[in-house]
């Protein structure tokens, strides 16, 4: 049996999480990096609550230059187990409008210059990532958006660009056609990473504007995703306040196996493995290795 330690990392807009009680700021090293922010470790009822700000505070970061790897990792150290993130998002479908909330349950990767992995030279590992989202977790994040009376979907697909420019029309139209549901520039290396360190993941994906698709809509600029993130940011702190207090206090197993994502999938025989690299890999993998 685990506890369950709830994480939430805040995107665009979310740079804080009302609520949160017993709050103290922890920072916690990491050998991947600096991460984003301190962290601010508490708890809403029963349940222990760790906020990180992805791109810190202030708005510190750009997508590409967060350094996602330090930031699993020390969500990893403080022990969470279930990670809920949430993103600013652009719709890629008429009926998801801005405001509304699209619980992805798939990612598309098209970044091109961020560390996707804690694993390479001296230590390969493969974890399967077909189905990157723990279904029990965004079926809590179901159940709570429905008695918070937000309006949302659930299921989609997220595709994470490099940015951090917003797309042409001709991407945008593209991905659209592709059957793409939402756009945004962080999910990916996020869930990746996550599944990598064996922490169950979520998204809640919340749309800001069209893109640059629609014609009866302006074209994405960084106003309108602000304006709405604003108003979105007490929907959120609802949202994470009913599924934190409604949390169970053992993590629950992962259909996914998300939890257990490391089982057989270090390639590297014991005897070559860098020892460097092992010392790294101490939170992410110490269960295998
Ligand atoms: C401010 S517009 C672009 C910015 O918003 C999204 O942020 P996040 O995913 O962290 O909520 C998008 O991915 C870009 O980083
Ligand atoms: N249209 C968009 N494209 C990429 N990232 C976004 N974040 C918010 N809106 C976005």
């Amino acid at each position: 049996m685990t506890k369950a330690v709830l994480g939430i990392i805040g995107g665009s807009g979310v740079y804080n999480l009302p609520g949160l009680e017993d709050m103290r700021e922890e920072r916690i090293a990491s050998p991947w990096g600096e991460p984003s922010d301190t962290l601010r470790i508490g708890r809403i009822g029963q349940t222990k609550v760790v906020f990180l700000p992805r791109h810190g505070r202030g708005h510190f970061y750009s997508p590409s230059d967060i350094n996602y790897r330090a930031n699993i990792d020390v969500l990893k150290r403080a022990g969470v187990t279930d990670l809920i993130s949430v993103s600013a998002c652009g719709s890629l479908r008429a009926e998801f409008y801005p405001g509304f909330f699209v619980l992805v349950d798939q990612f598309v990767d098209r970044t091109f210059r961020r560390e996707t992995s804690f694993f390479g030279r001296g230590c390969a590992a493969h974890v399967p990532m077909a189905h990157p989202v723990g279904p029990k977790l965004q079926q809590r994040i179901a159940d709570a958006a429905s008695a918070e009376d937000i309006p949302f979907h659930q299921g989609g697909t997220y595709v994470c660009i490099e940015g951090p420019q917003f797309s042409t029309y001709a991407e945008s139209m593209t991905y659209k056609g592709l059957g793409y549901d939402v756009i945004g520039m962080t999910a990916m290396p996020e869930a990746k990473l996550a599944r990598e360190a064996e922490i169950t993941y979520a998204t809640v994906a919340m749309v800001t504007d069209f893109d640059c698709w629609h014609p009866e809509h302006d074209d994405v600029d960084v106003a309108a995703v602000v304006a709405v993130a604003q108003q979105n940011a007490s929907k959120v702190a609802g949202l994470i306040a009913r599924i934190a207090r409604d949390f169970p206090a053992e993590h629950e197993p992962c259909p996914n196996r998300s939890d257990r994502a490391l089982d057989g999938a270090i390639m590297t025989a014991p005897s070559v493995r860098d020892p460097e690299l092992l010392k790294k890999l101490d939170a992410v993998a110490g269960r295998v290795l």
